[in-house]
């Protein structure tokens, strides 16, 4: 039988799980910090928290209140693992303070570059080191990202080239841009690896998806995971899906800050003022995905019970129905979609 053991949480930790094998591996390495419990073999564990492990190969457990008195939120482990953007933008910058925040790396092990100063400095106000050339981003990384924007990310990465070696997972997030032409442009050697992640992640809550490509393996899905897991979700699919998860979860918060704005403006009209009215928007939409998400009843039921015969909800339910409100967000979907599917013929 698997045996069990418990790493008992520490200092804001949550308790993790271990099978026996990794007791005394390589990849505990590093755990100074954690207590191990008598096995607990009879525990019964999800598949996320088997996986736990595989995904922990590349990191070490410290208390979170040596490692980040400042942590906003519990973290689980450090990576030991510098990071890098090519592009320090809107997306970069999202997810370099999400994991700042979420402690899975401590700002000085940021590396970044961007011919904006003005972004150079924003990453340097929070304490990333900007660089002077993407050249020495790569050789101050081991998971660089392509941050830039898909019509220069050929550039950038053909740029780098010379400096990447096997222990580089070369992460690119730009809408479109196929591993195909990641792999022409960083070599045949590289460790590619495509991610469509949403700005979210700012606040540990992306949606994100991911394929491999060139010599990617699956330590460096493992990583890539690591990072993502710890501002949100991440699933693997095949690389023509990440089309529709740009048009869906990519773009998708801009649809639902639309929708928050507009909810905010119809409680204003209703005569609420405005910070209660976004207050309650956001509270709303915020809400109702924690409901989708964690009963896993089906979003229509969960409308139904909330439309009482006759009542108020019925009524507003009606006019977004006239308004072809689904149909509408299908075709943003849908839309956005054939948009990425361009970019990647471009
Ligand atoms: N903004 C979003 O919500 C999402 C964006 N993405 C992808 O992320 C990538 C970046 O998008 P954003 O952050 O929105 O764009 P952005 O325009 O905010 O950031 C791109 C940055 O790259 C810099 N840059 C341009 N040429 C460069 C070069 N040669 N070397 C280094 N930096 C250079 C620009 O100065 C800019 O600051 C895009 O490929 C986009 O498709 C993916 C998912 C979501
Ligand atoms: O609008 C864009 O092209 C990027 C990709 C996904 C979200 N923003």
């Amino acid at each position: 039988m698997l045996q069990i053991y418990r790493v008992l949480g520490r200092h804001g930790f949550r308790d993790s799980f271990f099978p026996l094998a990794f007791r005394s591996s390589a990849a505990l390495r590093g755990f100074s910090a954690a207590i191990f419990s008598p096995p607990v073999s009879s525990v019964k564990l999800t598949a996320e928290q088997v996986k736990g492990p595989v995904h922990l190969q590349s990191v070490i457990i410290v208390p979170q209140a040596t490692a980040f008195p400042n942590a906003m939120t519990s973290a689980t482990a450090v990576l030991d693992k510098r990071i890098g953007f090519l592009g320090s933008g809107q997306m970069a910058e999202a997810l370099a303070r999400g994991l700042i925040k979420r402690g899975l790396v401590t700002a000085e092990r940021i590396a970044c570059n961007d011919p904006n100063p003005v972004r150079k400095e924003l990453f340097k106000s929070f304490g990333a080191m900007p660089y002077d050339s993407n050249v020495d981003v790569a050789r101050n990384a081991d998971v660089l990202f392509v941050a830039v924007k898909p019509q220069h990310v050929a550039q950038v990465l053909t740029e780098v080239r010379s400096v990447l070696t096997e222990t580089h997972t070369v992460v690119s997030i730009a809408a479109g841009i196929t591993v195909e032409k990641l792999v022409e442009a960083a070599g045949p050697d590289a460790h590619v690896v495509r991610v469509m992640p949403n700005t979210p992640c700012l606040v540990g809550e992306t949606a994100a998806a991911m394929c491999l490509g060139g010599k990617a393996t699956p330590e460096d899905e493992a990583l890539v995971r690591t990072i993502f897991e710890a501002v949100g979700k991440i699933y693997t699919v095949d690389e023509k899906l990440l089309a529709a998860v740009t048009g869906l979860s990519g773009s998708g918060p801009a649809y639902v800050f639309m929708m928050v704005e507009a909810l905010a403006d119809g409680g204003v009209r209703a005569g609420l003022p405005r910070d209660i009215a976004q207050a309650l928007a956001a509270q709303t939409v915020l809400g109702s995905a924690k409901m989708v998400l964690e009963t896993g009843t089906h979003p229509g039921a969960l409308k139904d019970m909330v439309t009482s015969p006759a009542g108020t909800t019925i009524a507003g339910v009606h006019e977004l129905e006239k308004a072809g409100v689904r149909a509408a967000f299908m075709s943003a979907v849908v839309a956005a979609t054939e948009r990425a599917n361009q970019l990647s013929k471009m």
